[in-house]
This record gives structure tokens, sequence and C-alpha cells, in this order.
């Protein structure tokens, strides 16, 4: 068999090797196939036993095709000069050892080129790796490609898709990027930002959509450049027209970009802006405080302290910044002397208050005398919150006021609140075997020092009385003034009746010694009234009331004396005290009531005047007689009120009548002592409009008694205007005839007494003839009283009276019923 020698190259067609499909081994045909379409070549072609009708079909192509070689040759053992060629020889056949043996017989020239083929070979399979690899990468770089497509759109999306607008520009000021976003944060229109575009013309868009509503364009642009030049990232806000507030963030970019991101923050922008001014409140409210605050944390080191805290304690700066310890300042308050008194205990109760996590208020009481009120309330995290007041000048008022309370402003005595606490500890130790007397004082003729000589040499007099009263007592021994002229004195120094009658006779002597009030004399007295306990009674109200029995006791005996209260002492006593109790509300109390008695002419029995009388309706003893409430109302200094409401009354009631109609009033003694009678006299003839002449005042004899001169001159002034004055009860003193000299009376007033026994006593007929010829030579009028009968008129019309008064005419009776008696007169005067 020839071996088909020669060169072959890569050039053989594909297609030529078709017949090659039936070659028995497909692999080495198919290496065949593919290093002939890769274009490289192929070593060789090892065929079997049975591959030779194949090797014949493709050494009819191409002779130099066709090598058969064993099986068991290694490609690499070939000559290059035997490279891509076929050989072909029978398998175990000599032509097929010869072969193996020609082609294995290398020459040096086989070896070169064997090297060369080796060579090539290895750069042939780099090159095919190379091949290989740049496949590889070309597809990697192809699936990287996509990736990075797929990235951009992602990420395309997700601005576009972010709640803050974005816009990103370059060095030169161009915007390289924005989101979607942009348009609607900004409420720019759509399409107003474009890639492209530079900065500037951005900030005009802007402030054409009022995003710089409050500046101008200049403004903008310069902000903004400097803003920029800076180049820090900041953030700026916004307000909107439409109400929104955008914040605008910028941030410079490491190539000399910026990107600006805008964000609607009109939610949280709104809620900072309440709650900045919310703080600010808050703030101006802890530092507008009138009272100190302040914190503390868990450490007791300061969280915050208003102004008012630090000027309360003269803290300076320092001392009241943020992590200053409270040992700290309380040294420091220590050294300038305002720390609390007791700062042991001020430290332990604050820390006791916060470890127990309790509220509380407390006051405490500084070195420098002022007191604080302090309220301590524990706050999360084991700190506290107080709040200090200066409380100083409340607890002073407080204190005036409950001394005040207690006390009588005039004398600074205890008053009757008081008494009484001092009686109710007194008592207690009676209890346990002590004893306590008790002295009700009243000053008598205080209320005439205080009518002549005004209040205020009243109130001095009481002052002093005071003094001297005080000057009496023991050290353990108690003085009040229950008001007016009522003290009471509580001893518990005594052993005796004895002795306690001893301090009442003391003080009253001591009491009735002269006054000098400012030059003016005057001389009051005293009486007093003594209860024991525990004898007389055990409570302050039974004391008081038996003391004060014994007072009104000691006063109806003759004054300035002493009595001790007496088991049986007159129930009349006690009725009388009462009365005149009742006595002092019956004005208020619409009580009174004036009637009128009728005085007629002699002759004719014709009414000339009518007298008034006061009536009081108790609403307990129904009517009381004038004889007893009259004295008390003088005694007590009501009769004053009293006496210028009857006046008043009756001379209102007077002008209803006809003309000639006069009215007789009384006047007490006090009433003139007050020295504003005349003119209380003219204020109510002025008021009522009666003619002075109409008005007739009837005195007694104890008014000239009292203090003739002044009381003259009064009457002479009274009289003056035109005013009558009659002598009432005229006979019943001894020094009447002496006074008709004194005072030119209009009419002279025969006590009843003398009328009621004119029948009788022959003597009383003498007398009021006598006087009824004593006012006719005088130029008086006379006026006999108590007339009862018709005899008793007769007589004192045969005596010369000139006027009669008395039951057998009309007893004194309500103004409506004389208004009825006074009528027919008017009809016939008509
Ligand atoms: N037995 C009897 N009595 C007769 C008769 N006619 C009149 N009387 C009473 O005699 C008193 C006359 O008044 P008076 O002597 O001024 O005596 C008065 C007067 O001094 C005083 N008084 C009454 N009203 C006032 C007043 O307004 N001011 C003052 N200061 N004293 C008054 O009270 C005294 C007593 O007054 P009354 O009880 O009203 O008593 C009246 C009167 O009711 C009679 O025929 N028989």
């Amino acid at each position: 068999m020839q071996p088909a020698d020669g060169a072959t190259g890569p050039g053989v067609a594909l297609a030529d090797l078709r017949g090659a499909a039936s070659v028995r081994n497909p692999h080495a045909l198919q290496a065949l196939r593919r290093a002939l379409a890769a274009g490289r070549p192929f070593a060789l072609a090892i065929l079997r036993a049975g591959g030779l009708a194949t090797a014949s079909r493709l050494a009819a192509l191409d002779p130099a095709l066709v090598l058969v070689l064993p099986r068991a040759l290694a490609h690499r053992d070939l000559p290059p000069s035997q490279m891509n060629r076929l050989f072909f020889a029978e398998p175990g056949t000599e032509a097929e050892a010869r072969l193996l043996r020609r082609l294995l017989a290398r020459t040096s020239a086989e070896s070169a080129f064997d090297e060369a083929r080796r060579l090539l070979e290895a750069s042939n399979r780099a090159l095919l790796a190379a091949n290989r690899e740049f496949r590889r990468q070309n597809a990697r770089l192809l699936a990287q490609e996509s990736q990075l497509s797929a990235q951009a759109e992602l990420f395309q999306a997700t601005l576009d898709n972010l709640r803050q607008g974005l816009i990103l520009i370059d060095g030169d000021r161009r915007v390289r990027m924005i989101n979607r976003r942009i348009h609607a944060v900004t409420g720019l229109a759509e399409g107003a930002v474009v890639v492209g575009m530079s900065g500037e013309d951005i900030l005009m868009r802007a402030f054409e959509a009022g995003l710089h509503r409050d500046t101008d364009p200049a403004t903008v642009l310069a902000q903004w450049q400097e803003r920029l030049a800076g180049g820090r990232a900041g953030a700026f806000q916004r307000d909107l027209p439409d109400g929104r507030i955008v914040t605008i963030a910028y941030a410079p970019m490491h190539d000399g970009g910026w990107l600006f991101t805008c964000e609607d923050t009109t939610g949280r922008v709104l809620a900072e802006r309440a709650l900045a001014e919310q703080n600010r409140r808050f703030d101006a409210a802890i530092v507008h405080m009138p009272y100190g605050v302040c914190l503390f944390d868990e450490a007791r080191r300061m969280i915050l302290c208003n102004p008012t805290y630090a000027g309360m304690y003269d803290l300076p700066l320092e001392m009241t910044l943020p992590g200053t310890p409270l040992a700290e300042i309380l040294q420091y308050r220590v050294r300038i002397g305002n720390a609390p008194v007791d700062l042991e205990h001020y430290v332990r109760l604050t820390a006791e208050l916060t470890a127990a996590g309790r509220n509380a208020a407390f006051q405490v009481p500084l070195v420098d005398g002022r007191t604080v009120q302090i309220r301590h309330a524990v706050i999360g995290g084991g700190g506290y919150v107080a709040t200090h007041e200066d409380i100083t000048e409340t607890l002073r008022a407080e204190a005036q006021i409950r001394y005040l309370a207690s006390h009588d402003a005039l004398t600074g005595l205890p008053n009757r609140m008081r008494l009484r606490e001092r009686m109710e500890e007194a008592l207690g130790r009676v209890q346990h075997g002590g004893r306590l007397a008790v002295l009700c004082l009243d000053l008598d003729r205080f209320k005439a020092v205080n009518d002549t000589l005004g209040h205020s040499a009243g109130d001095r007099l009481l002052q002093e009385a005071t003094e001297r009263v005080k000057a009496c007592l023991g050290q353990h021994d108690t003085v009040a003034r229950l008001g007016g002229d009522e003290f009471v004195v509580l001893t518990p120094e005594v052993e005796t009746p004895q002795q306690a009658g001893a301090l009442g006779r003391r003080i009253i002597e001591a009491v009735s010694a002269p006054y000098d009030l400012d030059g003016d004399q005057a001389v009051i007295g005293a009486s007093v009234g003594i209860a024991f306990a525990p004898d007389d009674g055990m409570t302050a109200e039974l004391l008081l009331r038996n003391a004060d029995m014994a007072l009104y006791r000691a006063k109806s005996d003759g004054r300035n004396i002493c009595r001790f209260f007496e088991r049986a002492m007159d129930a009349r006593v006690t009725e009388r005290r009462q009365l005149e109790l009742d006595l002092r509300k019956a004005l208020a109390a619409q009580e009174f009531e004036v009637y009128y008695q009728p005085v007629v002419d002699a002759r004719s029995e014709a009414i000339t005047a009518c007298e008034a009388l006061l009536r009081w309706h108790h609403p307990e003893r129904g009517m009381v007689p004038p004889a007893e409430f009259i004295p008390l109302a003088e005694e007590f200094g009501l009769i004053v009120p009293l006496g210028t409401w009857v006046l008043r009354t009756a001379c209102a009631q007077a002008t209803t009548w006809p003309d000639g109609i006069k009215v007789a009033v009384n006047l007490s003694a006090a009433q003139f002592k007050s020295r504003t009678l005349a003119h209380t006299v003219v204020a109510v003839l002025a008021e009522t409009g009666l003619a002075p002449n109409r008005l007739e005042l009837e005195i007694t004899e104890s008014v000239l008694l009292a203090d003739s001169e002044a009381t003259l001159a009064i009457l002479h002034h009274l009289r003056s205007l035109g005013v009558r004055i009659a002598m009432d009860d005229f006979g019943t003193g001894y020094s009447s005839l002496s006074y008709l000299r004194a005072f030119p009376f209009d009419r002279i007033k025969i006590d009843r007494s003398f009328v009621r026994e004119l029948g009788e006593a022959e003597g009383c007929l003498a007398i009021v003839k006598a006087v009824a010829m004593l006012g006719a030579s005088l130029g008086m009028a006379t006026t006999a009283e108590g007339v009862e009968t018709e005899a008793q008129m007769h007589k004192v019309r045969e005596q010369g009276c000139t006027e009669a008064q008395g039951y057998y005419v009309s007893p004194p009776r309500p103004a409506h019923i004389i208004a009825e008696l006074l009528r027919p007169r008017i009809a016939v005067e008509a």
C-alpha cells in the first residue's frame, strides 16, 4: 500500500470530507471535522480495521490525505513533516510496521520541525484558549451591559419615585439630572426644569413659581451664588403660595457639581414651628413665673432654673448653669446667708421625697429671715421639679390678720374671741384643782366723755384706762376688751373672794382717777362684777353671764363698786339686762311707734297741740312703757338716735295737721349733751317743712340739772329760731322755780301728781293755782297734766290753767286716730 504523501492544508473543504461520515469511529471523524472547521492544522486520524473504505474514499479525494496509523501511536511522536497527511496501512500488517518505522525515524531536521510543530501546536492551543476566553469575555460583557441598562432603568424609576424632588447640576452649573418629583414638590410647571438648562434659569423659574416670594431675583441669585461659593452643604425652607412648605437641601459633589433635593416638609415644619412656639411660650411662662422654678436630675444636678429662682437666692450666672450640683448651690447660699435655717433637714427631706417618689409642699425658713414655700414634685428618671415662693409677706399678713382677729385694734387687748380661748385654757386648769376669777368691768360716764369731747378723746381715755387696768394685774392675769367700755379680767391667781374683791377695787380706784386728755379733764368711774370658777360655773359662757349679772347689780347699786355673783340674784336684773339687749336692736327692727296725746284749751276744750309719746312694740313682751326703756336708752347712749327719730317722725306728722295745731316732743338730758341737738332740730324742721313755732320741746328739770349753762345756751338758741320750750313735770324737783327765772319758758306743764290729788289734798289745789298765776305773770302758758275726770278739768280751768291734757280728753293714740280726731275741726274751719 502506498502512502499518500503530500501536504494538505486546512483549505480542504469540509464538503470533501462528507464521505468520512461512514468512518467507523465517529469521534475521530468529528474531531477531524472540528479541526478542519476551525481551520487549524490537525495531527492525524487514527483509523481502525474496517476503516479502509473510508480511507480509500479519502484517498480518492486526495491521496495525500490518507495515513493509516496504529491506534497506540501518540500523535506527538509524529515528525512535523508527517503532519497533515493521511497514511493508510492495514493494521497489524508489515506495511503498517514499515510505515510506522518510517514515520518514526527522526531526522534532526525533523526534530526541529517537530519542535516547530509543537510550538505551533502550543500556540495553536493558546490561540484556541484565547479565542475561547474572548468569547467568554464577550458574553460576559454582553450580560453586564444588559444588567447595567436594567440597573439604569431601575435607578431612574427609583429617582422618580423618591419623596424628594432632585436636581443634579454639574461643575458648569448645568442640569445633568432631575427626577420627576421635582415639579410636583416645588410647584414648578411640568417640564420647567430640563436636563441641560443652567442653574440660574432654574432659579428664575423657581422665583416665578413663588418659591422666593419675600425677596427679588437679584437677591435670590446673590444668595445662590453665595451658597455655592461656600462649597458646603446646607438647607433652607420656603413657604409656597399654596400654603405648603418645602425644605431645599444642597450638597456639593466631588466633581464640582451640586445635588439639590426639595422636599414637602409642610407637616413636619408646621409641627416644628408649633413646637417651637410652644417652647417659646413655655420658656416665657417659666421665665415670667412669679415664683422660682428649678429642675434637678437624679444626681441632683441642675437641669434648669428660671430667673426668679436665681434672684430669690442671689445666684450668680454660673450657679444657674445646667449641671451645677445642688450641693454647690447650697454651699454658696450658706456663704451669702440665705440658706435654709436647718440645712441638714432640708437636704434630707428633699432626698427622701425624691427617693420615695413623693410630691410634697413644705415651708422652709431661711437664715435671712424669709420663709419660702416649696412645692416639690418628682419627675421621670429620678429627678425633681420644685417651685419656690417667698411667702414671708403672706405669713406676716396672715399673722397680722390673726392678731387683728383676736385683738382689739384700739387697745391691743385680746378681744372676745381670744378671751374665750384664754378662758377655755384657764378652765382646763381649774378642772385640775385651780380657781379662776372673772371680773366684768364697765366704765361709768365714758359715753358722756365720748359725746362731749369727741371720739378721739374717748379713744385716748380707753387706751389710758387700759394701761391703768393692766398695771393692777399680775403676770398670769388677762384683760380683754369686749367692745365699747366693757372689759373682762381673768385672774387665776386668786385664792379667795376677798382677793378678787380687792383686785376689783384696785381697778376701780385706778380707773376713776382723773384723766388729762390733751388739756381736757375727764373723770369716769367703773363698776365691777365678779364670778368664780368652779363655784359660779365651769363654762366660759356661764361665767361671763354671771359676772355680767354681778356687774349689773353693781351699777344699779350705785356704781363705782364691786359686786359678786350670787345665785339668788334678782331675776329682774336678768330681765332688765335682756331688755337692754333687745333695745339695741329695736330701732333697726322698726319696733318703735310715736303716739300722740291731744292738749286742749282749758276753756274751749279745742285741741291746741299734741304731745308725741314714744311706744315700743316688743316682739315678745308686747307694748313696753317708755318709763322702762327711756332710762335704759339714755344709759346706753341710744337716746340720741332714738330722740332724733321721734323728732323727725313727729314733725313730719304735724305737717299733716291743721296749721294751728302744735306738736310737743320730749327731750332727754343726753340729747343736750351730744351738742348736736340744735343742729338736729334745725335740720329736721328744714327737712319736714314744719314752722318752728309749731314745735314745742319739753324738757324736765333733770335736763337743766346736768349742765345748766350749756343747756340754757342751747335752749336760747332754739328759742331764737322760733321753737317753743316747755318745762315738763313742773313741781317734782327742788329748784324748778329758780329755773323759771333763768329761762323764759313758753309753757309750764304741771305734773300730774298735783292734778291727781286736786280733790283730796288742799295743798295740791294751792300749788296748781300758784303755778297758774306764776305762769300768767311771767307770760307763760300752763298745762295741767293727767286730767282724768270732768271734775279735774273743771278745777284746773278754775285755777287758771290755760291748757289741759289727760285721759279725760284722750289717752295717747296712734297717728292715724289723732288724724281722725283733728278732722272735724278741719271741716269746721273749712
Ligand atoms: N295716769 C295718767 N297718765 C297720763 C294721763 N295723761 C297722760 N298720761 C301719761 O303721762 C305721760 C306724759 O308724758 P311725760 O310726762 O312727758 O312723761 C313721759 C316722758 O317723760 C317719757 N317719754 C315718752 N316719750 C318720750 C320721748 O319720745 N322722748 C323722751 N325723752 N321721753 C319720752 O316717758 C314718760 C312716760 O310716758 P308715757 O308712759 O307715755 O306717759 C305719758 C302719758 O301717757 C292721765 O290722765 N293719767
